[in-house]
């Protein structure tokens, strides 16, 4: 029996912690251990059991053992294990990425008092003896009353629950915050587990139950229960409107009786989905490959928009599951449309497991449970259902492999499409990336052979790609003498596609109405206060049910700070306040202006908000009820609307003027995804492009539906650069509330790399980083090139332990290996 286990923990620290294990109990790696940490109990993972004992420290007992079996695999924890090592991050964070049960963990906050808390009470009681006039004055403010309070409930030295502390003080929260601060009062936590399945209260009628007198409310329940089968969950009671009350005084005749239920899996409001096609030609080829391999390879299947990639997915999908196996599709963020999701449903039933950002924790440990159990195979969700614990695996798919939000951009800083590879490797089943527009890596791993490629290079039914025309819009303010958000060619093809009955779109991608607010006089720009980043005006909104959700204001979009709009310009007190750039609101606005008669809808993260808000868009757009969508890139991604024959593209490449490598290539992505969206019905489709910058080969290849022409471009810049995929990037981040600290932190590692010249790594700073400061957290950074993996690695390394060695904590210090962006 071991005596000790290594366990990690959530905490920024790159090591794990050594407790002691009782007799008896054998903790295996993979299991969850609750343990004591500092002032919290805390839920870790065994990473190992061993007999070592710990020479500096007495190891302090597991609390509680949660898993008797580890809960994740050997291979999720080798995968762990790899992405702490390849990006950077702390073990325990990145376990803690893998295993979405926080809602199986109760946590409870205590406080208890100290001695600086005992020797201040006693201060203030000898005080009182002197004179308690003189303390008054001195104190005069309420928050002195409350702490004194607090301290007296907390003399007997017993730790008292937050919750009874308050009830008996009425104690704030900050007030409580700030006497830990002072150490006068300590914060314990507690952790304790909970039953993992979520359990339904279930009203049941008592069938042979003799009916006395009943009021219409009571007689309301008993019909409704009857009709559903005579019973049904309280919550479904509640919602539709009956009465409490009525129901207990049914329970007390005994009318109706209670019972605890496990909840039930329910696909939330999904109609009968679409049947699948008979597979064209191309798409069986690609089926092939992929159904034919059975251990570690992974393809590209590039297919062009409407090429219909998601039946291919679909189909090796099924195929997986025939043999017995389980199969993960990886979607964007925002991927997981109702039309896709009704076609798994009815593909694939109750077989199939729905993970995406509006589950709530209990819900998100549901289904991981269902997965792990083995009754859903078939896994679909956004990043993270990259760790899905499926068992037995026979597939991994990834859908637009080039999308950006399989980036996460905090800790740990993965990318889901490569982990998903990595997890390919480990399993030893075929890995699948799907995109019309490859990433440039993904395509260079392509060109080198290490990805096998697959190419499906038309729509489906032989429809055509939309034709595209540029419209140079210096041009059009010379020709026109004004500065116009839209152009005519723009405003006449959408004319001309509504009178035709047909629907079109409208890309702008910034939301709010104006995304600058200068001032004439000064040339102030208004800024965040937390972030040094401009603020976007938001002219009053209402959400699609026509409720106001939100007044005029000036918005932060990185922290959410909001204020009013300003009269006069803080700075210089001018009233010549003026406001540049257009976002998705104004352009709504001006299409309505343009087209009153249009039936217009907004698709962007002011109007959409969840999943129901984009189920209701997609509705009324596929119902015909909106012909006219404008909206953020939210549009371009993965909708097939038979309807849409036009699109429009207005000011989405400003991006090309900044000194960011990937600009070209989110350009084109973005080009080509959105104009991708027409014609994918029986009529053919148009795109308008607006441009400032017609020469440039990522617009002029977009307008040309020329993937190849861009990439060949872009990969001789890349070698040309030594940028990704020619090389290895990492952005070393050196944040701090105080500037000077973030300054001098960063000073001392560009140091440090000076002295150690880090072979085959270049070093780019220390500088600010381009966003000086986010939610007032000061910036700066350090860029590491490098040509190879092992060498990046190794720099970061001895970046890190240097870091910890003069005594930089580490969460003051990120590294974002692989980043996207170089913010
Ligand atoms: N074999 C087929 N015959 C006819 N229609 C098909 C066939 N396969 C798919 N479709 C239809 O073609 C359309 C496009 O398919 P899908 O949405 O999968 O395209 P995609 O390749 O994912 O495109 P994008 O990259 O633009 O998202 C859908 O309406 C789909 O139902
Ligand atoms: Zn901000």
């Amino acid at each position: 029996m071991p005596s000790f286990c290594e366990v990690a923990l959530p905490v920024p620290l790159d090591r794990t912690f050594t407790y002691a294990v009782g007799d008896g109990v054998s903790p295996q790696r993979g299991a969850r251990v609750i343990v004591p940490f500092r002032n919290e109990k805390l839920i870790g993972v065994v990473i190992e059991a061993h007999e070592r004992v710990p020479e500096e420290f007495d190891a302090k007992p597991v609390e509680t053992l949660i898993d008797e079996e580890p809960i994740l695999s050997a291979r999720l924890m080798e995968l762990g294990e790899w992405m702490a090592q390849y990006y950077l991050a702390p073990i325990g964070e990145v376990l803690r990425g893998m295993l979405p049960l926080t809602a199986e963990v109760r946590r409870t906050v205590y406080y208890r008092i100290t001695d600086v808390g005992r020797d201040a009470l006693a201060k203030n009681h000898d005080g009182d003896d002197e004179g308690s006039t003189r303390r008054r004055k001195q104190t005069d403010d309420d928050s002195r009353d409350a702490e004194w309070k607090v301290l007296e409930r907390l003399a007997d030295g017993e730790a008292v629950k937050l919750s009874t502390l308050r009830t008996a003080t009425a104690v704030s929260l900050p007030l409580l915050a700030g006497m830990a601060r002072k150490r006068w009062i300590a914060r314990e936590t507690s952790a304790m587990e909970r039953d993992a399945r979520r359990i339904e209260r279930h009203a049941v009628l008592v069938v042979d139950a003799r009916l006395p007198a009943l009021t219409a409310k009571q007689q309301a329940i008993l019909a409704e229960l009857a009709a559903c089968g005579n019973e049904m969950p309280l919550q479904a009671l509640r919602e539709k409107g009956m009465s409490a009350s009525s129901l207990q005084t049914l329970v007390r005749r005994g009318l109706v009786r209670i019972e605890e239920r496990q909840a039930a899996f329910r696909m939330s409001g999904l109609g009968a989905g679409k049947i699948g096609h008979l597979l064209n030609e191309a798409q069986m080829e690609a089926l092939a490959s992929i159904a034919t391999v059975r251990s570690f390879e992974p393809f590209l299947l590039y297919g062009v928009t409407g090429s219909g990639k998601t039946a291919v997915y679909l189909a090796a999908m099924q195929r997986v599951l025939d043999e017995g196996k389980g199969a993960i599709l990886l979607v964007p963020e925002i991927g997981l449309t109702p039309a896709a999701a009704a076609q798994l449903d009815a593909t694939f039933g109750q077989r199939v497991a729905l993970l995406h950002s509006a589950l709530t924790p209990a819900e998100r440990s549901e289904q991981w449970h269902r997965i792990r159990r083995g009754d859903a195979p078939i896994v679909v969700g956004t990043r993270s259902a990259v760790f899905a614990p499926v068992p037995n695996l026979g597939l991994i798919l990834v859908d637009e492999e080039h999308d950006n939000s399989y980036k996460q951009e905090e800790s740990p800083r993965y990318n889901a499409r490569d982990v998903a590879v990595m997890r390919g490797k480990l399993e030893d089943v075929p890995v699948v990336l799907g995109s019309a527009t490859p990433s440039l890596e993904t395509w260079q791993n392509a060109q080198a052979g290490k990805y096998r490629r697959l190419a499906m290079t038309e729509r489906v039914n032989h429809r055509p790609l939309p034709r595209v025309e540029l419209v140079d819009m210096r041009m059009e303010f010379q020709q026109t003498g004004k500065e116009q958000l839209f152009s005519r060619r723009l405003i006449e093809e959408t004319q001309a596609a509504l009178d035709r009955g047909e629907q079109a779109m409208i890309l702008l991608n910034r939301r709010g109405y104006s995304f600058v607010c200068m001032c004439r006089s000064c040339g102030e720009k208004l800024e965040c206060v937390n972030c040094a980043i401009s603020l976007t005006h938001h002219k009053s909104s209402h959400s699609l049910d026509d409720v106001a959700v939100a007044g005029q204001r000036l918005e932060c979009h990185y922290c959410g700070y909001r204020r009013s709009v300003p009269k006069v310009c803080p700075k210089c007190e001018s009233e010549h306040l003026y406001y540049l750039g257009a976002g998705s609101q104004q352009g709504e606005e001006r299409l309505q202006e343009i087209f009153p008669a249009a039936r217009i809808g907004r698709m962007d993260r002011d109007t959409v908000r969840g999943r129901s808000d984009m189920e209701r868009v997609l509705a009324r757009l596929h119902s015909g009820e909106i012909n006219l969508l404008v909206g953020t890139q939210m549009i371009a991604k993965g909708h097939d609307v038979h309807g849409v024959t036009f699109v429009g593209v207005v000011g989405c490449d400003h991006a090309l003027a900044l000194p960011d490598f990937r600009a070209a290539e989110r350009v084109f992505q973005l080009m080509t995804q959105v104009s991708g969206r027409a014609g994918r019905g029986e009529l053919p489709g148009r795109v308008v492009l607006q441009t400032y910058y017609p020469e440039h080969y990522a617009v002029q290849a977009a307008s040309e539906h020329d993937y190849d022409g861009f990439v060949t471009r872009e990969i001789k810049y890349r070698r040309w650069m030594h940028y990704p995929p020619f090389g290895v990037l990492a952005n070393l981040l050196v944040v701090s509330k105080r500037m000077e600290e973030a300054a001098g932190w960063s000073a001392e590692l560009g140091k440090w790399f000076e002295r150690i010249k880090p072979e085959g790594v270049r070093v780019l700073g220390p500088c600010t980083a381009p966003i000086a400061r986010i939610k007032e957290i000061y910036r700066f950074h350090l860029i590491l090139k490098a040509a190879s993996r092992r060498a990046l690695n190794t720099a970061l390394r001895g970046a890190m332990a240097h870091a910890e060695e003069v005594g930089i904590p580490r969460r003051n210090v990120i590294a974002d290996v692989d980043p996207l962006r170089l913010l």
